[in-house]
């Protein structure tokens, strides 16, 4: 089978070295199938594929890869037995430079417009845990397949930062209204097989290399499907989430950045990492 490993710099230099001042692709692979134009985006950045800018600046690239290559397919999985993603990287929500936690927000929203709102089709195998912006990452996709005996949610409300309205529309679109409040109010992590009973992900698979098989199988699902007109429905199907989320990003962002310095969150997160610490 053909197989073709891109660096996704090569194509992307320009982009990434403008956003981010990371060693360039360190943090995942963009594998190219040339067989079915399914390409898989490994995120590899150990131990926990933690959201740095770097990180986020890396997806960015892979996302705009996509769409520019007309990608038949995405599929976003982890190099990590264990872990998909932790979500964003705590270091960078604990004792901010103000500039940077800002650059940083803007960041994270402008991946998850892009993401969410590209018209390559788009699957999550989530192998490995997957909390709070793993969570995200693996909602902002069309369809999700789950190893067994993993967890996945959004944690925010144990962490004690507040669950900002990206992560709260994206849960809200895929559990519903009811769900997601019982979850996030709490910060509930569901077993594999519990998301799947709510909803969250769409299947559960014995290992990683069924997963990709089911997200392959997905994928291959629109073979026979316009591409233009499938991309033009998924983006009229998700405006309504996208044209909030953009009209108030600017002032989002701002009042997340006052929440997140202020002291009783940063002592939240604080204590955060210092159980983090503590638990070996
Ligand atoms: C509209 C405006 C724009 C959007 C604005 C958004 C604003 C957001 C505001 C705040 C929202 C935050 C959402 C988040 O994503 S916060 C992150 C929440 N994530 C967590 O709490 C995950 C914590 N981690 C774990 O539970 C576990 O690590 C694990 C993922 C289950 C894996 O367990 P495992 O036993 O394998 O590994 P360890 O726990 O031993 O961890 C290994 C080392 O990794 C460090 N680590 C873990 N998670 C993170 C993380 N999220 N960031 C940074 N570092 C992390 C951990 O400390 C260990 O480090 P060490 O080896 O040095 O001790």
């Amino acid at each position: 089978m053909a197989f073709r490993t891109k660096n996704l710099f090569e194509k992307t230099t320009k982009l990434v070295r403008s956003y981010s001042s990371d060693k360039i692709y360190t943090h995942m692979s963009l594998t190219l199938n040339e067989q079915t134009g399914i390409a898989t985006l490994e995120l590899a950045k150990p131990p926990v594929n933690s959201m740095s800018f770097g990180f986020l600046s890396q997806l960015a690239a892979a996302v705009q890869q996509s769409e520019a290559d007309k990608y038949k397919g995405l599929i976003i999985t982890s190099r990590s037995s264990g872990v998909f993603s932790a979500g964003l990287d705590l270091k960078e929500l604990h004792h901010p430079d103000s500039d940077r936690i800002l650059n940083y927000l803007r960041r994270l929203q402008d991946v998850w417009f892009q993401l969410y709102d590209c018209s390559t089709p788009t699957a999550a195998v989530i192998n490995g845990h997957s909390i709070a912006g793993g969570c995200l990452l693996a909602l902002s996709c069309e369809y999700r397949v789950m190893v067994n005996s993993f967890k996945i949610g959004m944690n925010e409300a144990l962490v004690g930062v507040p669950v900002s309205p990206m992560f709260i529309a994206c849960m809200q679109s895929v559990i519903g209204q009811w769900e997601a409040e019982k979850a996030l109010l709490v910060g509930r992590l569901f077993t594999s097989e519990e998301a799947l009973g709510v909803g969250l992900v769409d299947e559960v698979v014995g290992g990683k290399s069924e997963g990709v098989c089911k997200a392959e199988g997905y994928l291959a699902g629109f073979r026979e499907v316009s591409a233009r007109a499938r991309g033009l429905s998924k983006r009229y199907l998700r405006q309504e989430v996208v044209r909030d989320l953009v009209r108030r990003r600017e002032e989002d962002v701002k009042k997340l950045v006052e929440i997140i310095s202020s002291r009783g969150v940063q002592d939240s997160l604080g204590e955060h990492l210092e159980r983090m610490k503590n638990k070996k």
